[in-house]
C-alpha cells in the first residue's frame, strides 16, 4: 500500500486560556495530515503534542513531517521513533480511517466528564456545565496557595449535588505533605470524590503509590503515564490504581489496544485539546477500550475560538 502524504501546521486559539500546575497554555498548536490511497480516498490525522507533559514538541512532529517523502507506506508509520508519540498516533489512526467505516464507531456508551475553570471562577460557572448535562467534573488544584484552593473546594462541595462526581488534578504539583491533606480531605467524602488526579511530579511514583495503598480515596497517574512505555513500566512497577490515557499523545494506537487488551487496568480516557479529527480517533479508542463505564475527559466546553 502507497498514500500520498501531506500536512498543515495549525494554531488556534483557547475560548478561555488552560490553567494548570505548569502554566498558562492560550494557543493550541497541531499538525494535521492528509493520506490519499491509489483509488483517490482521502483521510484524515492529527498531531496535537504536549511537550510540558511528556510528549514530542511540536517542532519535532513538523521536522519529522518534513523530513518524510510524499508518498508514504504502513512500514514507514509502524516505524515511528517512540520519542514521537503524537506523530504515532496520527499516522496511525489516519491510516485506521481507510478500514473502518465511521457508523461503525461506537460512542454512544459514553460519559464525559466536564473541565471546570481553576480558581475561584469554578463556584459560579459548575451550574452551566451541570445544566448542559454533565455529571462528572473536573477541577485544577495545585494552582494557589493550599490554604485558599481548600476553602474554595469546601465551597465547591457543598455546592455541587450529592449525584455530582469531582476529580481533582494537581497535574504532579503537590509536595508530599500537601498531598497527603487533600486525600484526608476527600475521606470523609468518598463517594463524591472520584478521584485525585497525578498529585505529586512523575519521579514520584513510590510516593503515590504508598499514597494509594494508605487511602480510600482514588489516585489516578497522568503526567507519569504520558507514553506507553510509561505506562507499561508504572503497570510492571505495580500500580493498580486508576491510569489516565490520552490517546492523541500517549503513542501507537496499534500497541495502545494491545497493552489494554492484556492488562485489565482501571483506566479514564483525557483529550489533549484535539481537533475534530484527533477527537474521533482518540473516542474511538475509549469506546473500545473502556470497561469501566468512567466518564471520558472529553467535555466540549473547552475549544477552541
Ligand atoms: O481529562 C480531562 O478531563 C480534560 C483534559 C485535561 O485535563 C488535560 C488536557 C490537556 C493537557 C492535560 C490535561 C490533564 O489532564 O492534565
Ligand atoms: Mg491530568
Amino acid at each position: 500500500m502507497i498514500y500520498q502524504f501531506s500536512f498543515r501546521p495549525i494554531s488556534q486559539k483557547f475560548t478561555r486560556p488552560v490553567i494548570t500546575n505548569h502554566g498558562i497554555w492560550e494557543i493550541r498548536e497541531s499538525i494535521i495530515i492528509r493520506l490519499i490511497d491509489v483509488t483517490g480516498r482521502v483521510r484524515w490525522g492529527e498531531i496535537s503534542p504536549i511537550s510540558w507533559f511528556g510528549s514530542e514538541t511540536v517542532e519535532q512532529a513538523l521536522k519529522f513531517c518534513h523530513q518524510l517523502p510524499t508518498e508514504i507506506t504502513p512500514e514507514i508509520i509502524f516505524d515511528i521513533p517512540d520519542k514521537l508519540p503524537a506523530c504515532q498516533f496520527g499516522f496511525e489512526s489516519a491510516l485506521e480511517n481507510f478500514q473502518e467505516k465511521p457508523e461503525f464507531i461506537n460512542y454512544q456508551n459514553l460519559t464525559y466528564s466536564g473541565l471546570l475553570p481553576a480558581g475561584e471562577a469554578v463556584l459560579n460557572q459548575w451550574t452551566s456545565l451541570w445544566n448542559q448535562g454533565y455529571k462528572t467534573f473536573k477541577w485544577k488544584i495545585g494552582v494557589d496557595e493550599i490554604s485558599k484552593e481548600l476553602n474554595i473546594f469546601n465551597s465547591l462541595i457543598q455546592n455541587l449535588p450529592n449525584s455530582a462526581k469531582l476529580r481533582l488534578d494537581a497535574n504532579g504539583g503537590l509536595s508530599y505533605q500537601e498531598a497527603k491533606l487533600w486525600l484526608t480531605t476527600c475521606e470523609s467524602l468518598k463517594n463524591r470524590i472520584e478521584f485525585i488526579e497525578q498529585p505529586l511530579p512523575v519521579d514520584k511514583f513510590s510516593e503515590m503509590r504508598e499514597l494509594s495503598n494508605d487511602y480510600d480515596t482514588k489516585i489516578a497517574l497522568d503526567e507519569s503515564v504520558a507514553t506507553l512505555q510509561q505506562l507499561e513500566d508504572c503497570y510492571k512497577q505495580g500500580w493498580r490504581g486508576i491510569f489516565v490515557i490520552k490517546p492523541g499523545i500517549v503513542g501507537s494506537p496499534s500497541r495502545l489496544r494491545k497493552f489494554c487488551q492484556q492488562h485489565q487496568i482501571d483506566v479514564v480516557f483525557s483529550s489533549v485539546f484535539e481537533t475534530e479529527i484527533g477527537r474521533q480517533a482518540a473516542l474511538k479508542l475509549a469506546g473500545e477500550l473502556s470497561r469501566n463505564h468512567r466518564a471520558v475527559g472529553f467535555g466540549i466546553n473547552h475549544y477552541f475560538i
